[in-house]
């Protein structure tokens, strides 16, 4: 801390807290991006607050890769700090150092220090952010699908290796030693993230202890919540160009937009930091705050990836600035969310649907297409299934949301209409369903596990809609595709 106080550039923010005092009552899994923007960021306010030093944070890395391991030995190297620089849309960058994260464990390394960590006393939250894809959830049932490889290994082994399986074990020791169990915080975008990390981890015990498992869904809190700043993935261009303005020699950076929200469920069975002083709102009806910015922010995203990346676009902000997309997304969320998504009581959603728009309009902020349109097996479902099945249930016009199915389906190709290659990103897709999405027949596609339980194949105003779309889309380009929609 001593030598990047003294080399911070003079607009730095540095912690305004006795680092040396603070005492970790919180686990994370998942130490990305948008943890270290978002929940950290918060909690690192909260040690601003007196009284509140004993909430710092325990980071915990699972994936076994090269780029993980690099992270942690980073994280070592930099005893845990880190800056975040925050962009207005008018441009202008506010930089802090962030000093809330004051350890990190690589579980690869080292799982039982994992498990020893979670089962003692002093950790009174775990929180996560794995993606959408880390929860184990079949994506037909939406149950836990505790016949995965990586779950069935971990079931078996003493030494686990998913986040699930180490919560678990530690929960376990916890239990048998009279110690009172953690709250399992989930800050995913999730339909109910709290809901699904209780699956999840109540499925996973069900593996190993079905009498454990029934303690488990009785004692612990999983409170849902909405989570909300966007978080563009760093390159080593954005690293170089941020440090150079903070001065720290920071090998993980992290950026974000001004905007941030976080709206969770009071329910901490184990005790909470003061998060209602530091802007977080606690509430009960999440649900609605996550309908809503699940169908109308993450939604559009996914909607805008696909074909401004066929089009030659790689950047949100470019996208946005082409009158196609903004036109594309306006007409999506008048004509098929807003007639049918119920906000919470007081929000004007047209007011945030503008909002929405200016915030990916935000060329200071640089977040990139590939990142949103990563994963989309996971997310299409995620964030457009309920509008689709509201606009059939309906009599409604899928047309838009035939036009993302088939321009998700040709972007598999990883090819653009200007012949530019890009890297496609796409773990949950297993090779029958690569075989479907990639095949001759566009109504396969329709098959593939990730749209299977919608059963659109049974669905003729889709199926005409989507078929217009797949020709419109290879035969006469995005262009005129847009145009139809
Ligand atoms: N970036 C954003 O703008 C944003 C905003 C809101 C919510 N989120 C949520 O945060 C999640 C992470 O986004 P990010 O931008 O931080 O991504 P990221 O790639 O920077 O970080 C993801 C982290 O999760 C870890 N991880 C991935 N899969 C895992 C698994 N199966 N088990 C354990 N750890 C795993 C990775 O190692 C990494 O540390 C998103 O999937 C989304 O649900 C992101
Ligand atoms: O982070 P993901 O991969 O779930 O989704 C990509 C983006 O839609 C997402 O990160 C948004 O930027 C974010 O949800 C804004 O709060």
């Amino acid at each position: 801390m001593a030598e990047w106080r003294e080399r911070a550039a003079p607009h730095v923010r540095l912690p305004g807290y006795e680092r040396g005092a603070v005492t970790p009552k919180i686990a994370h899994f998942g130490v990305g991006n948008f943890f270290r923007v978002h929940a950290a960021r918060y909690l690192d306010d909260c040690l601003h607050v007196p009284g509140q030093t004993d909430w710092g944070i325990i980071g915990i890395g699972v994936l076994d890769s090269p780029q993980s391991r690099a992270k942690a030995a980073a994280y070592a190297d930099q005893d845990g700090l880190y800056t975040v620089t925050e962009y207005a849309p008018d441009g202008a960058a506010t930089a802090r150092v962030i000093g809330a994260m004051i350890d990190y464990l690589y579980a690869p390394d080292d799982p039982a220090a994992v498990v020893d960590t979670l089962a003692g006393p002093n950790i009174r939250i775990v929180s996560l952010t794995l993606t959408e894809g880390g929860y184990f959830q079949d994506q037909t049932t939406g149950t836990f699908d505790a016949a995965h490889p990586d779950i069935r290994a971990d079931v078996q082994s003493t030494a686990p290796r998913t986040a699930f399986g180490m919560i678990v074990a530690a929960l376990r020791r916890r239990r048998a030693g009279g110690v009172a169990p953690f709250t399992v915080l989930s800050c995913d975008n999730l339909r109910g993230n709290g809901d699904t990390a209780r699956q999840a981890v109540v499925g996973y015990a069900a593996q190993i202890d079905p009498e454990l498992a029934r303690w488990i869904d009785a004692e612990l809190s999983f409170p849902n919540s909405m989570v909300d700043r966007i978080a563009p993935s760093v390159t080593p261009a954005i690293r170089d160009r941020v440090n150079a303005a903070t001065g720290l020699p920071d090998a993980l950076p992290a950026i974000a937009e001004t905007f941030s929200q976080w709206v969770v469920q009071d329910r901490f069975s184990a005790g909470r930091p003061r998060l209602d002083e530091v802007g977080v709102e606690l509430r009960d009806d999440v649900a609605l705050f996550e309908a809503v910015k699940g169908r109308i922010l993450n939604a559009s995203h996914m909607l805008l990836a696909y074909p401004a990346i066929l089009a030659g676009h790689r950047l949100v902000h470019d996208a946005m600035a082409d009158p196609r997309f903004p036109l594309l997304l306006r007409r999506f969320l008048q004509l098929d969310v807003l007639p049918f998504v119920q906000g919470p009581a007081g929000l004007a959603l047209g007011t945030y649907i503008e909002n929405t728009l200016e915030r990916f309009g935000n060329p200071a902020v640089g977040d990139q297409l590939l990142r949103i349109a990563a994963d989309g097996a996971s997310k299409i479902p995620t964030f457009h299934a309920r509008t689709t099945e509201l606009l059939l249930h309906n009599g409604a016009d899928p047309i838009r949301e035939a036009f993302l199915l088939a321009a998700y389906r040709r972007s598999l190709r990883g090819v653009d209409e200007h012949g530019q290659r890009f890297d496609v990103t796409e773990p949950a897709l297993n090779a029958a369903d690569r075989d479907l999405l990639g095949g001759t027949d566009p109504l396969d596609a329709l098959k593939a596990t990730p749209f299977a339980a919608l059963r659109l194949w049974e669905q003729p105003a889709f199926i005409d809609a989507y078929l217009a779309m797949v020709d419109s889309i290879d035969d006469e380009g995005i262009d005129a595709a847009l145009r139809r929609t």
